[in-house]
Parts: structure tokens; sequence; C-alpha cells
């Protein structure tokens, strides 16, 4: 991939991480071009990347590099020009179900005139028994807190819970790897870290993969293990970086961490290190 990493001196991913080495995700030389008026513009060139099983890989760069267009890729919804993903060694160019990708326009992504319950149920109600669906889907709202809500439809909940539902929605499929498009931008601060915290849990009690993408440097280096920087135009991977901090994190020692502070420069100087 050539890019630069950065990992603190003597540290190394979490365990759960290290204990498998297979990969999950395998991104192979993966290029993807764009025809407008009839110019085509290579977006992403030659992208390689490994995301290991139970990883959360945080992915940043600067608006318009390419960011939803790998996780495009990596969802199945976009087939690149060349190049390929492999889910656990088996390649795959449409959406499969083990693959989840939640979007940041939950308000739009939610049918309103369905309840919460049914909104969750929405991905296996054609596939699956009444009673699976239900003790899934029970499952699911618990995870999220909104057990409480489940006869709501979405319009009487807030943007943070609406969110939530989306969430939700993914954790009915119980998918190997959970991709989000800056699932938590359109949120208030606090929303938004009790979220980071909810997803940081979820992922410590159901073992899935990660990658989600953010423009918000501490939310990157907060939420991931390893932060891939999307850079150049056609963009590539130009460094990543592994904060070394432990899973299980507390918001408040974290943010005062010298392994967060110093992965949290690496990317600021990585994204406007060259802006005058
Ligand atoms: N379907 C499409 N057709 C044509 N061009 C596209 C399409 N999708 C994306 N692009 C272009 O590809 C480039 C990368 O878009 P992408 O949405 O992946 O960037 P991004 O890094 O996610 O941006 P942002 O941070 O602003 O959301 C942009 O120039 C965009 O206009």
């Amino acid at each position: 991939m050539g890019a630069r990493s950065s990992r603190a001196p003597g540290l190394s991913l979490p365990d759960d991480a290290a204990a498998d080495p297979a990969p999950r995700l395998r991104i192979e030389d993966v290029s993807v071009a764009f025809t407008v008026k009839g110019r085509e513009r290579t977006v992403l060139a030659g992208v390689s990347a490994e995301i290991g099983r139970g990883e959360i890989v945080g992915v940043v760069g600067r608006s318009g590099t390419g960011k939803s267009t790998l996780l495009n890729v990596l969802g199945g919804v976009l087939r690149p020009g060349s190049g390929r993903v492999l889910l656990d060694g088996t390649p795959f160019d449409r959406p499969v179900e083990r693959v989840i990708t939640v979007f940041q326009d939950y308000g739009q992504a939610l049918l309103p005139w369905r309840t919460v319950r049914r909104n969750v149920s929405l991905g296996i109600e054609r596939r699956l028994g009444r009673a699976e669906i239900a003790e899934r889907v029970s499952r699911a709202l618990a995870m999220t807190h909104l057990e409480a809500n489940a006869d709501d439809l979405p319009w009487q909940l807030s943007g943070g819970m609406q969110q939530r539902v989306q969430i939700a929605r993914a954790l009915v499929m119980e998918p190997d790897v959970l991709l989000l498009d800056e699932p938590f931008g359109a949120l208030d601060a606090m929303t938004r870290a009790t979220l980071q915290d909810d997803l940081l849990k979820l992922q410590r009690e159901t073992g899935f993969t990660v990658v989600f993408i953010t423009h918000d440097v501490d939310e990157a280096v907060y939420v991931a293990d390893r932060v891939l920087v999307l850079g150049g135009s056609p963009a590539n991977v130009v460094r990543e970086v592994v904060s070394g901090l432990p899973r299980e994190r507390d918001r408040l020692d974290t943010r005062e961490s010298p392994l967060f502070n110093a992965a949290r420069r690496a990317l600021a100087d990585e994204l406007w290190g060259d802006r005058p």
C-alpha cells in the first residue's frame, strides 16, 4: 500500500485483534473511476488494505477524497473498475448479509409509517420465522437501549435515537462487518459521545469488525484501533495511525492520554499539515 504507518512504540493492537491474524476484509488494488458528462475521473487508484477480525478501523480524508466511494466498494454496492474486495478470503462485488452499511441520513433511511420495532425487523422479515425475528429484534433493541421506544414511530424520536434505530437495524442482521458512513456527524456533541461509547461496547459484546468514516479526528482516534488516511488525487491510503489505546476506554482519561494526543497530532499533521 505504500502508506506510512505510525504506531506508538512498544504497543500493539488489542489482544482480541492480535489473536486472529487472518484478515476479515482485504482490499486488493481497488481503483474506481466515474464518468461525468463524458469525462472520466479516477477517484481511487490502487487502494489496498487489510482489516482484521474484530478490528475497528476509521477512515479520514479531506472532503471529496473518496471515503464514501471506498465504503461503497466495501459494502458491495459499487463495483470497482479494477481490483477486488475479499471477505474471509472470498471475493464479493455485491451486497452480502454479513457486511452491513449504516448511512448518515438516518432520518430518511427509516420508514416513517413503521414503528421502531418494525423498522428494525425489516431486513429479516422475509427470511426468518416469527420467533427468531422477535428474539433478534428484542436483542437489537436491548443493545441499543431502545426497548422503551419499540412502538414509537421514527419521527417521535430524537436524532440520536433515530440513529440508534439504524444501528439496531444493522445489528438484527448479525453482521460480521459493520460499515458506518459518518454515523454521528449530524448529532450534537453529547449524543455523539454517548453513541461512540455505545459502539465500542457493542463491538466488545458482538466482536464484529467495524469500518467507519469520520471528519472528526478526535472521534477517529477515540473510536478506532487504527485510522487510515485517504489522500491524493486519485486517492490512496497515504498513512495509517495506530493509537495503541486499550479497547476499554474511558472518555475523560483517554483525552488526557499521551497516546491519544500523539495519534491525533499525527492525523492532524497529515490532513492539514501542508495547508497555508
Ligand atoms: N456516483 C458518482 N458519480 C460521479 N462522481 C461521483 C460519484 N460518487 C462520487 N463521485 C465523486 O467522487 C469523488 C469522491 O466522492 P466521495 O463521496 O467518495 O468523497 P468523500 O471523501 O466521501 O467526501 P465527503 O467527505 O465530502 O463526504 C467526489 O469528487 C465525488 O463528486
